[in-house]
Parts: structure tokens; C-alpha cells; sequence
């Protein structure tokens, strides 16, 4: 299976099929799935024990088409028809099933109903209903109607179904070639509590923060403003999107030059081998996809990313800032800051990623060695470690959970501005034999259509530019991907250790 695609255009979504009537084709082919979790089935009622009474849960999703367009950025937005579109089409299914969304579907419905009756008792079915809902009520019946063929494709949609049950299965009884990975051990893995963690309470933060920049590229965050029960709801509901069956995931696997949905990490195009991850990646508004994974309760989810969304993104803010304000430099001093310094336009990909127990955890990974393409990443890694970081000479830090904490990675485009003073951290991810292993990730970039170079305050002719300028965020992936992951070292215009 090749994986040859740029970054962002992961063609393991193209394996994975939207519709039933792909699916008997792709059946005959690998299907290339993760190794996906919980064919056990539904438990999408768990919110993580978040505070029903806290204002974040009524928050209505109105500013989702909002965050859109601050979202979108320069990258496609398979979603900006979501609310529309996903009200439509959800109301007249729930209208008929009589369950779900009670105020758009049923209240459409229900009025028709009480105005006619309470004037003229029964009424018959024309007059209740309009001439198209009936025709849509009578092209749901031919549907569903047990027809021979309707039963044929509900049977071989169901051997399809326990096909890749059972492919699950096996994946998860003894580790395919395909996952194994030779260069697990090149170097050694060290249990280590050093990775700098920083206080942001702590007066002295801004210098501790520029000192782990400096000489980790990451570093652990405490006191970081978002609160703990948004954040375990945020994780919970992600732990329910991944223990849904595996039919319903594949309902928004993401599509061929897409970013948004389910599949493989993005960063699986560049390898041949498979990592043992899946992923779900949103971009903009998550409505459409969330509406087709919990069509009875995806507005509860709406809102929990929405609000988490909203809080990571003030914070991945505040930290550029704050590791630029370390280097000396203000807002002023760069560009593309919005007119208040307040970031709209910034991009985002957030991310949430599975890594099922596995068999053979010493012969995987779940994420194989890469920078993030991001200006800077926040990091949720819940109570369960894998997630380790490069130290040349040393080897391989396990970052150690320490509870409340956001793990925080320099970007490659902050390497960049920051003309290399800081770097982005290399990073990898283990797999356990017995723990399912969740995080979630927000990667935070700069306006999608703006320059990214050395910042002019941290060239000098003692310090030339290490790189050249990058088109925009967009361009950078695409070179990223085009040059399988190494992007950052093949721009520098110097051995900066030559120097
Ligand atoms: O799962 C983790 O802890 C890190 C994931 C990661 O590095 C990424 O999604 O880029
Ligand atoms: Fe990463």
C-alpha cells in the first residue's frame, strides 16, 4: 500500500469507504485500517463526569460558524456547510424515528399536527403534511421496505461488518509485519523525570519557558488556565469516538485530499510501515462528522470542542507570544499579528489520537519519530505515559504524566521565526500491551496565508538566517510531505554547528 501522498492527503482515506456500496470492493483489498478499538459498541452517553451546571454546557453551538472561518485558514474546509446541512438532514430522519433533536424535527412536526387537529380533530394524512414530506416519508419507507434486494444488501452489508471485525481481531491477537517497525531501538529509552516542567503561576515563568525552548523543545505545563473537568470531558468524549463500532467510524473517514475525520495520523503518508494509531482529525466545525458518529447526541459534543477548542487556542496564543516575548521580541515586531494582537485568524488542526493495547508493543509504535509542523503543539496525554522526546547523544525521554499538566512542543515554524534559537523537539509515541492510550492534540499555526521567516530582530551578521522564508503553512506541509517528514533540516541554509 503506498503511502506516497503529501501530508494532509493521507490515501489510507481513500480505502476507507463512506458508502456500503464501496465497501463490498474494498473488501476484496486490504482494508488498511488502524487498528481500531471497541466493536464493543456505543458508550457515547459518557461525558466525563463534566459539570452540567457550568457554562459551557449550555453554551448553544451558535458560534460554530464563526469558528469556522477562524479556524479554516488556509486549509480545505470540508465543513463549511455544516450547520445546514446537518439540521436538514437530521431533522427529517429523526422526525420519522421520532427520537433526537425534539425542538428542530419534532417541533416542526408537532406544530403541523396540533394546528390542524385542534381546529378539525382528525384530519387526514394530506392535509397534516406537506406533499414533500410525504414523498420523503414514502422514498425512507421504499428504502427500508424488506425487499429481496433490500434484505440481500443488509445481509452482505453485515459480512462486510463482521469481515473487518475480523480482521480487527487478528490484527489484535499477533502484530502484522506491517506494523513492525526495525528501528525501535537504535537508541536507548530512558525513565527520566527531566523534561523541564513550568509553572505558568510562577514569576519566573517567561525565563524558565525560554530556557526549556531552548534546550528541550518541550516542556510540561502547569497552571495553564483550562480547566480540569473541560479537559476530561474533552478526552472522554474522544474515548467514546474511538469505542464506537468500527462501521461507524468509517462514516467519516477522511477523504482523499482532506484533512478532517477518521484514519491514520497524518503523518502516516510518509512511511511504508503502519503505525499502531488511529486518529481523528478536525478542522474547522466538527458538526457534520460528529452529527454521522452520535446522530442522538452530537450537539453535547459540539459543545465540549467547541469550549475546549475556544481555551487551547487563547492558550497556544499566549504561549507563541510568551516564547517570543523570551526571545526579546514584542508584537510589534512581527507581521502577521492581528490588528489587537488577538490571533483570529490564526490556523489550528486538532487532532485526536487512539493507541489500542497491542500485542507486541516492543515491535511498534504508535507514532513514529517526527517534529510538528505547527508554530507550537499542546499536548493532552491523560495518566497514561508512550509519549517520548530525542535527545541527541542521549536517547529517548519518556515524558512522565504529571497530573493537570499540557505537554507543550516547539513547532517547526517557531524554529524558523525564532531563527533557530529554539527547536522543534522530536518526538515518537510507544504502545502498551494492556492500556488503550488517548491524547489529544492541538496544533496551532499562524494565519494560513501569512510569510514565515527568521524574524529581522534575530538576523545579525552574526546570526544569518537559518532559513529561508516559507510561503505560508500550507506551502510548508506540502514541502514536509514531499520530502517525507525531513523538511526542517533540508532548509537550513548552514550547519548552524559549523557556524
Ligand atoms: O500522543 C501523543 O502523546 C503525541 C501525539 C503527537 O505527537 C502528534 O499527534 O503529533
Ligand atoms: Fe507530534
Amino acid at each position: 500500500m503506498s503511502q506516497n501522498v503529501p501530508l494532509f492527503a493521507n490515501n489510507q482515506a481513500n480505502l476507507h469507504s463512506n458508502q456500503a456500496g464501496q465497501q463490498a470492493n474494498q473488501n476484496q483489498q486490504n482494508l488498511g485500517l488502524p487498528p481500531v478499538q471497541g466493536t464493543q459498541g456505543n458508550n457515547s452517553n459518557s461525558n466525563g463526569g463534566y459539570n452540567s451546571n457550568s457554562n459551557w454546557k449550555h453554551s448553544p453551538s451558535r458560534n460554530f460558524a464563526k469558528n469556522q472561518t477562524n479556524h479554516q485558514g488556509g486549509f480545505q474546509n470540508p465543513q463549511s456547510h455544516h450547520m445546514k446541512n446537518a439540521k436538514g438532514k437530521f431533522t427529517f430522519r429523526n422526525g420519522h424515528k421520532g427520537k433526537g433533536l425534539r425542538n428542530e424535527s419534532e417541533g416542526k412536526f408537532a406544530l403541523a399536527n396540533s394546528s390542524n387537529q385542534g381546529k378539525q380533530g382528525k384530519r387526514s394524512l394530506s392535509l397534516s403534511y406537506t406533499e414533500q414530506e410525504i414523498e420523503r416519508w414514502r422514498e425512507e419507507r421504499r428504502k427500508h421496505y424488506p425487499s429481496k434486494s433490500n434484505i440481500e444488501k443488509k445481509i452482505s452489508e453485515k459480512m462486510i461488518n463482521s469481515e473487518v471485525i475480523e480482521r480487527e481481531a487478528n490484527i489484535r491477537r499477533e502484530l502484522p509485519d506491517s506494523y513492525a517497525w526495525t528501528t525501535l531501538n537504535e537508541h536507548p529509552s530512558l525513565e527520566s523525570d527531566s523534561v523541564p516542567v513550568v509553572d505558568l503561576n510562577d514569576p519566573n515563568s517567561l525565563q524558565l519557558l525560554g530556557h526549556a525552548c531552548k534546550t528541550w523543545g518541550v516542556f510540561q505545563l502547569t497552571n495553564h488556565g483550562i480547566p480540569q473537568s473541560l479537559v476530561h470531558a474533552m478526552e472522554s468524549a474522544a474515548r467514546s469516538l474511538f469505542s464506537l463500532p468500527a462501521q461507524q467510524k468509517l462514516k467519516v473517514a477522511r477523504s482523499p485530499g482532506q484533512i478532517s475525520g477518521y484514519g491514520f495520523h497524518l503523518i502516516a503518508a510518509f512511511w511504508d510501515k503502519q503505525q499502531w494509531s488511529e486518529c481523528f482529525t478536525i478542522v474547522g466545525s466538527p458538526l457534520e462528522h460528529y452529527a454521522q458518529l452520535w446522530p442522538q447526541d452530537y450537539t453535547k459534543f459540539c459543545c465540549i470542542t467547541e469550549e475546549f477548542e475556544r481555551e487551547i487556542k487563547r492558550l497556544a496564543s499566549r504561549l507563541v507570544w510568551l516564547m517570543l516575548a523570551s526571545l526579546g521580541i514584542s508584537k510589534d515586531d512581527v507581521e502577521w499579528d492581528g490588528p489587537k494582537g488577538d490571533d483570529q485568524n490564526a490556523s489550528a488542526v486538532f487532532q485526536f489520537n487512539s493507541y489500542p493495547s497491542c500485542p507486541d508493543p516492543d515491535r511498534t509504535l504508535g507514532l513514529v519519530p517526527h517534529t510538528d509542523s505547527s508554530l507550537v503543539s499542546i499536548v493532552h496525554q491523560s495518566n497514561i505515559d508512550g509519549l517520548q522526546v530525542f535527545r541527541e547523544g542521549t536517547g529517548w525521554f519518556t515524558i512522565q504524566p504529571v497530573p493537570g499538566a499540557l505537554v507543550i512542543n516547539v513547532g517547526d515554524l517557531m524554529s524558523i521565526l525564532s531563527n533557530g534559537l529554539y527547536s522543534s523537539v522530536l518526538h515518537r509515541v510507544l504502545v502498551k500491551r494492556a492500556q488503550h492510550r488517548i491524547s489529544l492534540v492541538y496544533h496551532y499555526g499562524p494565519p494560513a496565508a501569512v510569510k514565515i521567516a527568521p524574524l529581522a530582530k534575530l538576523v545579525g551578521p552574526s546570526h544569518p538566517p537559518l532559513y529561508p522564508p516559507v510561503t505560508n503553512w500550507n506551502e510548508y506541509i506540502s514541502t514536509k510531505a514531499k520530502l517525507k517528514g525531513k523538511a526542517l533540516p533540508s532548509l537550513r541554509l548552514y550547519d548552524p554547528l559549523m557556524k
